[in-house]
């Protein structure tokens, strides 16, 4: 059983025994809010990171999310991606594609990925331009309080230095307040160019997910949930705090191994 308490300001915290436990609970989730938007809006606005999640969202490839889940009202996005070619092992399109998309039937014109034979910044404008016009469709719904999309779900990772996205430490883009999708080309984890939503879109979402699996994430877990202070304030991870929308932490037990435990309520 997933150990579930509330942080006062950090929303949710699910730490789970293991990964097949987290993979159950994490489609579990997903399917949840699938059905209540497709019910609420009449389609799933979702967008993903890379990395190992995407093995962990294995099970709603399967019984029985596999026939239950509105796949023809998904409209898939990539919270952040590599400029590399879509057949190139690093693009997170190849990943999706590969361990989810050939499994399940989502509309091949509800996929929306970026543009992979220009550059980094047009790939980023174009892509911000195809969501605007999504918004204005309301097949991505519209913040209450500003003009940013506000995705139904984002499913984000975290790596060991506390990035999220294409979000890095101490990396000017963390303070870009105008662009929806921003472009880098100094990634300090390879490959170097990448686009990726700005913290404004992740913020704007009905719901976000942070999925930290591993030991290496330990230390930048309790950096980006216990109150460590103002040294730490800027680590992107941190920095993720939906506006209006429900934040929820999938950990695995490793990855919450160094959280303070004091301040939680059950
Ligand atoms: O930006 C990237 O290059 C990666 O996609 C990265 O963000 C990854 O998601 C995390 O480092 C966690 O990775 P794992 O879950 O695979 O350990």
């Amino acid at each position: 059983m997933a150990h579930s308490r509330v942080h006062k300001d950090r929303g949710e915290l699910r730490i789970h025994e293991n990964l097949d436990e987290l993979g159950t609970d994490l489609a579990e989730y997903i399917a949840e809010l699938s059905e209540a938007s497709v019910k609420e809006r009449g389609v799933f606005a979702i967008a993903v990171s890379g990395g190992s999640l995407i093995g962990l969202m294995g099970k709603l490839c399967e019984t029985p999310y596999n026939k239950t889940v509105d796949w023809a009202k998904w409209y898939i996005f990539w919270a952040d991606e590599r400029v590399v070619g879509k057949a190139h092992a690093d693009s997170n399109y190849k990943l999706v594609k590969d361990g989810f998309l050939s499994k399940v039937p989502v509309v091949p014109s509800h996929v929306n990925s970026i543009n992979d034979s220009v550059s980094a910044e047009e790939a980023a404008d174009i892509y911000e331009f195809h969501i605007r016009q999504l918004v204005k469709t309301r097949t991505i719904n519209v913040s209450d309080n500003s003009d940013c999309p506000k995705f139904d779900l984002i499913l984000l990772e975290m790596g060991p230095d506390g990035h999220v996205a294409s979000l890095f430490p101490n990396h000017p883009m963390l303070d870009e307040k105008a662009e929806w999708v921003a472009f880098i080309t100094d990634s300090p984890k390879p490959p170097p160019e990448r686009i990726t939503f700005t913290l404004p879109v992740i913020n704007s979402a009905s719901n976000v997910a942070v999925v930290v699996t591993g030991e290496s994430k330990a230390e930048a877990v309790h950096l980006a949930i216990d109150d460590v202070g103002p040294d730490y304030l800027s680590l992107p991870a941190r920095l993720v705090q939906p506006t209006k929308g429900k934040l929820v932490w999938f950990l695995d037990k490793p990855a919450a191994s160094k959280l303070d435990g004091s301040q939680f309520s059950e």
